[in-house]
């Protein structure tokens, strides 16, 4: 499978070390950025192909991956019009931006259908990342297949039915990931206060993540049956669970969800105003 990245960035580059050699080899796969040191960094790493600007190579992909910020994306999608007008094959567009509604991006298409919206996460880097995807009425069964192919080498998929439903994918594990990173920063954080050392704290804050994450992925129990397994009545847990709802922590986490949801819908209106 052929696949071009427009838009060589974070989630780009998290993509593309998830794929390359393993759906297809890194020669198949060709990014565009303006940026030189991103592209260097991706051929060096991955052997993929690069360009500064959207080139022929890019029409013979199967699966044209949109991964610019969603302000950039009116712009960077219009020297693809000519191409896709002319292509034999129907590529795939795969936006992963936040927002950018697919009728907005259709239009900036020149009315091209055959585009899926996904939703990605950073941890596709080690394959672990997990995807919302909604597909528009102009797309092929195969084409899905191709989509699901794309982000399953990096992680799960989730499809979604409606459209409006992937805001709310972004806030959970589209910016979910940095939340987590949060948290284990504020436990470290803790960590240090209480006179262990940032290292201890780091070490310790990680491990508790990662095994408290995979406890919760392998385990047939509700989670909060495994959350109450660790709180003792009347003991250290139930002291720190008390004392977060008393701070107001649970609101406070759906309320940043919520918050992150409404600016990708927010981000789609804006830039759908715009044109
Ligand atoms: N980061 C994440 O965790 C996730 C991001 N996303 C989505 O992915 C998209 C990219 O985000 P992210 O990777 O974080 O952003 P980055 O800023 O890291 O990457 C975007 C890249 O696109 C480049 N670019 C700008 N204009 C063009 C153009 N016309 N043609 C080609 N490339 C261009 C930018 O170059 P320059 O910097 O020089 O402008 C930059 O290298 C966003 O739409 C975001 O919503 C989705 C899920 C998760
Ligand atoms: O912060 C952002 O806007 C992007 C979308 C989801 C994660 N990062």
């Amino acid at each position: 499978m052929k696949i071009a990245f427009i838009g060589g960035g974070n989630m780009a580059a998290a993509l593309v070390a998830g794929l390359a050699g393993k759906v297809t080899p890194g020669a198949n796969i060709h990014v565009v950025d303006p940026n030189p040191a991103a592209l260097e960094a991706l051929h060096a790493g991955h052997g993929v192909t690069t360009a500064p600007s959207i080139d022929a190579a890019v029409s013979a992909a199967e699966v044209i991956v949109l991964a610019v910020k969603p302000q950039s994306m009116r712009e960077a999608v219009a020297p693809l019009v000519p191409l896709l007008a002319g292509a034999p094959h129907a590529p795939l567009v795969l936006s992963i931006a936040a927002g950018i509604r697919s009728a907005d991006l259709s239009r900036w298409l020149g009315g091209y259908g055959a585009i899926v919206r996904c939703m990605p996460n950073t941890p596709a880097l080690i394959g672990m990342g997990i995807a919302g995807l909604v597909a528009s009425a102009g797309v092929t069964q195969a084409q899905r297949l191709a989509a699901d192919q794309v982000l399953k080498a990096v992680g799960g998929t989730v499809w979604l039915d409606d459209e409006a439903q992937i805001d709310a994918v972004t806030g959970v594990s589209g910016s979910g990931p940095a939340y987590v990173f949060y948290f284990i920063e504020a436990m470290q954080q803790a960590a240090v206060e209480l006179g262990l050392t940032a290292g201890q704290g780091l070490e310790l804050a990680k491990a508790t993540f990662t095994g408290a994450a995979q406890l919760a992925a392998q385990s047939q129990e509700p989670v909060s049956v495994l959350r109450e397994r660790v709180t003792s009545k009347g003991g250290t847990t139930y002291a720190a669970l008390t004392s977060m709802e008393e701070s107001g922590v649970k609101a406070a986490i759906v309320n940043a969800v919520k918050a992150a949801a409404a600016r990708g819908k927010e981000l789609g209106e804006q830039m759908g105003r715009d044109g």
